[in-house]
C-alpha cells in the first residue's frame, strides 16, 4: 500500500491497464472452446513462439513434439474406422493440439480425411493470401473455392495423365542430360552434388513443359540467381507470409532480407513473362506447335486466361514443381546410398530393364515404387502445416469441438510418423510398403488431398520413376561421400512450407 501511495499516477495507470488486460485475456480464454484442447500455455495467448519456430525452419518438428507430449492428455477415441477395418484402439499421439490462439493441428486420420475431402468445406486459410509475389493469384494460393474450381478445370487437362504421357520424351531427354552432366562433374571433381543437379533438372523440366523451352540450367550447370532463388524460396515464402505488410516497403526499409525476398519473386516473374511472351508469339505465328502444359490456354481461339494470368500460373508451377521434385530426389538418393542392401536390391531391379525402357515399363516395378513411397513418407518435400479454415458452423474433430473460423492444420510430418502405422518411423525402410494397410494409405499424404491435392502428381511421379531408374542404372555403386566435410548434418532439415537440406548440398560418389 505504501508503494502504491508513493507511485506516480502514470505507473498506477499502467499497472491497472496491465491487470485488466491480463484478466480479460484469462476470462476470454476460459470461455473459449479451444481452451480444452491440449497445448503449451503460450499457445493460448500468442502465436509468437509458433511463428518463431516457423521462421527457424522447425515448425513441423515442434508441432510433432506437441502431438507426442500432449497425446497422453487427449480423450481417447475408441477407434479409427475405415470401411471394413478397425485399427489399434489406442492413439499413441495426440489427435489434436493447440499451436496458437486460433490454430489447432490435427493428426486424427478420420478428421484429416474430412478436412481434405473432395468438395469439402474446409477452405485454404488466409495464410495462402500472403504467399503470392505482389499479391499474385495462382491455382495454389487461390482461397475462393469458386474461382479455384474454374482455374483447376482449365489447368487439369494439361496436367492429366493422358497429356503427361505425351511429354515423356522431353522429360526422359532432360533426365538423360542430367545423368551425363553428373558423370562429367564426377570425372572432374570426384563427387556429384545431386541436390544441385536435381534442382537444375526439375527447373528445366517444368519450364520446358510450360514454355516449350527450358531455362537450360542443366546445359550451363551454373547456379544462376534464379536457381538460388528457387533453392531459397521456401524460406522466402516464410518471410513473405510472416511480414506481409512490410514487403511493399522493402525498397525503402534498411532490411536486405526483405529486398532479397522481393527480388527473388521479381526474378521468377520476369523470366516467366519473357518465356510466355516468346512462346505465345511463336504459337500465334504458327512456328511452335509443341505440346505444353499451357498449349490449350494459349491458342488464340480459346484464350480463357489473360497473358498475365498465364504468367502468374507459370510462376506458380515453377515454384511448386521444381523444388518439390528436386528435394524428393535428393533425399531419396541419399537414403538409398546410405544403405547398401537397399541400394543393391534397387539396382538389381532396375538393371533388369531393357535399354530404351519407358515410364510404362517402370511404373509397376515393385521395389522402385516402395523406395519412392518411403522417400515421400520420411522426407516429404511438403511436411508442414496445410492450414484450412473450419466452416462457420464449427465442427467436431478428433473428439473436440472446434469453433468456426479456427485454423485447422494438418501436417504430413506427423501423419507419416504415426508409430502404430509406421513402426520405427524414423528409419528408411521401403519394405514397409510391401503390403500397406488401408490406414497406412490413408495417412500417407505427400501430395495433400481432396480438392486441393497436387495437380502435378502425374508429372512428379514420372520424374521420380525415371530419374531414380536412370540414376541407379548409371551409378550402381553410388554412396554418400565424406569428401569436403560432407556428413549427415548436411542433410539435416530446414522445414518451412517446403524442406531443404541445411547445407543446400548432397555429395555422392559414384
Ligand atoms: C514430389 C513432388 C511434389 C510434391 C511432394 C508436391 C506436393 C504438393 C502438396 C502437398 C500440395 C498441396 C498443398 C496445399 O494443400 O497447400 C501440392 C499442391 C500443388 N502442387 Fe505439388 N507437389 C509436387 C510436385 C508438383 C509439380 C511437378 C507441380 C507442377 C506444376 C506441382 C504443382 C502444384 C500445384 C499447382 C498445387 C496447387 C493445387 C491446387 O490447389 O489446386 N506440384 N503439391
Amino acid at each position: 500500500a505504501e508503494l502504491f501511495r508513493n507511485a506516480p499516477p502514470t505507473a498506477i495507470f499502467a499497472i491497472g491497464a496491465f491487470v485488466i488486460l491480463a484478466f480479460s485475456l484469462v476470462i476470454r480464454e476460459f470461455l473459449n472452446p479451444l481452451s480444452k484442447i491440449p497445448g503449451p500455455w503460450i499457445a493460448k495467448y500468442t502465436d509468437i513462439y509458433t511463428t518463431y519456430q516457423f521462421l527457424s525452419g522447425n515448425k513441423p518438428r515442434y508441432v510433432h513434439s506437441l502431438h507426442k507430449k500432449y497425446g497422453i492428455m487427449a480423450p481417447r477415441i475408441s477407434c479409427i474406422e475405415f470401411e471394413g477395418s478397425t485399427s489399434n484402439p489406442v492413439l499413441p499421439i495426440g489427435p489434436v493440439v493447440r499451436v496458437a490462439p486460433h490454430e489447432v493441428d490435427i493428426a486424427d486420420i478420420s478428421a484429416v480425411k474430412e478436412i481434405h475431402r473432395v468438395g469439402g468445406k474446409y477452405l485454404k486459410s488466409e495464410f495462402y493470401d500472403k504467399i503470392g509475389h505482389r499479391g499474385g493469384r495462382t491455382l495454389f494460393n487461390q482461397t475462393d473455392p469458386h474461382l479455384h474450381a474454374i482455374r483447376r478445370k482449365l489447368l487439369s487437362a494439361g496436367m492429366a495423365r493422358a497429356n503427361i504421357v505425351h511429354l515423356e520424351p522431353d522429360v526422359m531427354q532432360r533426365i538423360q542430360l542430367t545423368m551425363k552432366r553428373m558423370q562429367e562433374e564426377n570425372d572432374h571433381s570426384g563427387v556429384i552434388d545431386v541436390f544441385k543437379w536435381w534442382t537444375f533438372m526439375a527447373a528445366d523440366v517444368i519450364t520446358e513443359l510450360s514454355f516449350g523451352q527450358s531455362f537450360q540450367t542443366t546445359e550451363h550447370g551454373l547456379k544462376t540467381p534464379l536457381i538460388t532463388t528457387l533453392q531459397k524460396q521456401s524460406f522466402f515464402m516464410a518471410v513473405r507470409t510472416t511480414f506481409p505488410s512490410l514487403l511493399p516497403w522493402a525498397q525503402l526499409l534498411p532490411l536486405p532480407l526483405l529486398k532479397e525476398v522481393q527480388a527473388g519473386g521479381q526474378r521468377i516473374f520476369h523470366r516467366a513473362s519473357q518465356a510466355i511472351g516468346q512462346y505465345k508469339r511463336m504459337v500465334d505465328s504458327g512456328l511452335n506447335t509443341r505440346r505444353t502444359l499451357f498449349s490449350n490456354l494459349l491458342k488464340s481461339e480459346t484464350r480463357e486466361l489473360t497473358e498475365m494470368e498465364i504468367i502468374q500460373e507459370a510462376c506458380g508451377y515453377i515454384a511448386a514443381g521444381s523444388d518439390t521434385t528436386a528435394i524428393t530426389m535428393t533425399y531419396l538418393i541419399w537414403s538409398v546410398c546410405r544403405n547398401q542392401s537397399i541400394r543393391d536390391r534397387l539396382v538389381t531391379e532396375v538393371k533388369g530393364l531393357p535399354d530404351g525402357f519407358s515410364e510404362e515399363s517402370v511404373r509397376d516395378l515393385t521395389y522402385l515404387n516402395q523406395v519412392i513411397n518411403e522417400a515421400l513418407r520420411l522426407h516429404s518435400a511438403v511436411p508442414s502445416a496445410l492450414p484450412r479454415r473450419v466452416p462457420p458452423e464449427g465442427a467436431t474433430l478428433g473428439g473436440y469441438y472446434i469453433p468456426g473460423g479456427t485454423t485447422a492444420s494438418t501436417q504430413a510430418y506427423t501423419l507419416h510418423r504415426d508409430p502404430v502405422l509406421f513402426p520405427a518411423s524414423e528409419s528408411f525402410n521401403p519394405s514397409r510398403w510391401e503390403n500397406p494397410t488401408k490406414e497406412m494409405k490413408a495417412a500417407f499424404m505427400p501430395f495433400g488431398g481432396g480438392t486441393r491435392a497436387c495437380i502435378g502428381i502425374h508429372l512428379a511421379w514420372m520424374e521420380l520413376l525415371l530419374a531414380t531408374t536412370l540414376f541407379f542404372r548409371k551409378f550402381p555403386d553410388a554412396r554418400v561421400s565424406t569428401k569436403e566435410g560432407m556428413c549427415d548434418e548436411d542433410m539435416g532439415v530446414k522445414a518451412y512450407l517446403l524442406v531443404s537440406p541445411k547445407s543446400r548440398r548432397c555429395l555422392i560418389e559414384v
